[in-house]
Parts: structure tokens; C-alpha cells; sequence
């Protein structure tokens, strides 16, 4: 089977873009696509697939598949991707626009040069899920998980537990080049107390309005960055009044910066870079 395909990137979190606005892909056959196209020897290399669909109650779908072919609610990066993608090639004529996940329907606002090209792109993530089962985690319903002991491994972390359509668990740590990011970022992703799994991520607050932050995903590993996980630590920190609700925080993420703001109605703004890489037939 040969499938067009496009690699875009946001900050170095980087997916293979099949366009089913014009390709047909095998629903079956999905998971196994993803870990084929994500695997840097044998396939193009990436930190999994993304489907750009066609959507009944938005402008435009987007899917995504992680590298081990678990398919994600949500994704923050290959929404702003999949904006850039959707405006460049007409799925859209529109600068603001509405797309769709397994998550929810958020707005995008697509930032373009003088050539038209789309350099960045604001994505209203809509309002962040903090109640413990909804993340989900075990424990009491009806709770938040806020600077929480979590004993894990030969330690105990205090962590924020928050979503956005796919479950992020958040660490303060005094150090982010010191964060047991790869020895403990796998660990938590299989614990059993996030019975779908977890994206861990590790903070260091750097002032009010700034923060560096560094991921484990589920399903990928390391990544450069991660959308989703960004706005979920911005969340974690204001819960943890470590920065200002309402004012926008600079995230230093691995492969760069996005400006996030938990605004006063709710809901959580992103903005940040969308490239294009290449486009080419993957053989499958
Ligand atoms: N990299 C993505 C998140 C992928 C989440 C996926 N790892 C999962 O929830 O299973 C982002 O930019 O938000």
C-alpha cells in the first residue's frame, strides 16, 4: 500500500501526517501504520502518526497514534500542525477555525507571513479536567490530586494530576536537568494508580510567568515536546501557586517555547511554531 504522507513538527514533537481528506486508510490497520511509519530504521521516524479527517461538527478531524501505536485523545503540537497543514492546503479558507479530537472540539487561529505560509498557531485547548476519576486516576471520586505524595520506585513525588483530554501527572522539581525523567517517566506511565496509562511530566519554576518543563509520553517516550502537557503543567503550577493565573507563561520545553495562558473564563490558550519537514509515499 503506498500512503502519501507529510512529517511536520512543533517544537521537535514531530508525527506523520496522513491526509484522509484524500487518502483512504484501513481502520484496522491504524495501530500498525503508526509503529511502522514511527520507527527511525525501517520506517520515516517520529514520535507517531497523526490523521487529518474529515469531521461532522468541526472544520477539520485530527487523530492521533503514538510510536507503540496506542491511539492518544489529544494532542497539542499536532493541533497547531494540523491547522498550519489545513489552512496551507485549502481543507480551510479560513484563519479561525474549529478542529476536532477524540477529546473535545477546539478553536484554531492560524498566524501567517507575507507569503501566506503559517508560522505559528493559537489554539484555544478549551477548559482543563481535574477531578481524579476523570483524569483518571484511582483513589477517592470527586477529588483533585494536588501536590499529592505519590510513593513510586524508592521515592515519593509530590504530584498534580490534570487533564486535557489525555492524562498528564506534573512534579516541581528544584532541578529540571536533574528530573528522573527516564528512570522514573517509564515507570509511572505503567502504574497501575493510571489505569489508561500517563504522560509524566517535570517542572522548574523559573519566575511567575515562566517555567521549563520536560516530558515522558505514554506511547512515545522522551519527546522534544508536548502541547497537551504543557497547558496541564501550566494548570499544575497555578494550582500550586507557583505562577499567576491569567498571565502568560513562557514554557521552555526540550525543543522550545510555547506561550500558555489559563485564562479567567477557563479556558487554557496555546501558541507556539508548526513546521513543515518533508512529504513523500511510505510503502507499507
Ligand atoms: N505530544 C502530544 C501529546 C501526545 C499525548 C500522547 N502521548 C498520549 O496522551 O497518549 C502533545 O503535543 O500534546
Amino acid at each position: 500500500m503506498k500512503i502519501p504522507f507529510t512529517k511536520m513538527h512543533g517544537l521537535g514533537n514531530n508525527y506523520i501526517y496522513i491526509d484522509l481528506f484524500h487518502t483512504e486508510l484501513p481502520e484496522d490497520r491504524l495501530s500498525e501504520l503508526a509503529v511502522k511509519m514511527s520507527n527511525q530504521n525501517t520506517g520515516i521516524g517520529s514520535d507517531g502518526m497523526i490523521l487529518i479527517h474529515p469531521a461532522e461538527t468541526a472544520d477539520v478531524g485530527m487523530r492521533i497514534f503514538n510510536k507503540d501505536g496506542s491511539e492518544g485523545m489529544n494532542c497539542g503540537n499536532g493541533l497547531r500542525c494540523t491547522a498550519k497543514y489545513a489552512y496551507e492546503t485549502g481543507i480551510v479558507k479560513k484563519s479561525e477555525f474549529t478542529i476536532q479530537t477524540k477529546a473535545n472540539i477546539v478553536q484554531a487561529i492560524v498566524h501567517k507571513n507575507s507569503g501566506q505560509e503559517v508560522e505559528k498557531v493559537t489554539i484555544d485547548m478549551g477548559e482543563p479536567i481535574l477531578q481524579r476519576e476523570q483524569i483518571p486516576m484511582l483513589g477517592e471520586a470527586g477529588t483533585t490530586v494536588i501536590d499529592e505524595p505519590f510513593p513510586v520506585a524508592d521515592t515519593t513525588l509530590q504530584v498534580t494530576a490534570v487533564s486535557m483530554g489525555n492524562p498528564h501527572v506534573i512534579t516541581v522539581v528544584d532541578a529540571i536537568d536533574e528530573a528522573p525523567l527516564t528512570t522514573l517517566g517509564p515507570i509511572i506511565e505503567k502504574d497501575e494508580r493510571f489505569p489508561e496509562g500517563v504522560n509524566t511530566e517535570f517542572i522548574e519554576i523559573v519566575s511567575d510567568e515562566e517555567i521549563h518543563f520536560r516530558v515522558w509520553e505514554r506511547g512515545s517516550g522522551v519527546t522534544e515536546a508536548c502541547g497537551t502537557g504543557a497547558c496541564a503543567a501550566v494548570v499544575a503550577a497555578t494550582l500550586n501557586d507557583k505562577v499567576t493565573k491569567g498571565k502568560q507563561i513562557v514554557v521552555h520545553l526540550a525543543g522550545g517555547d510555547l506561550m500558555i495562558e489559563w485564562k479567567e473564563d477557563g479556558h487554557i490558550w496555546m501558541t507556539g511554531g508548526a513546521e513543515t519537514i518533508a512529504s513523500g509515499i511510505f510503502n507499507a
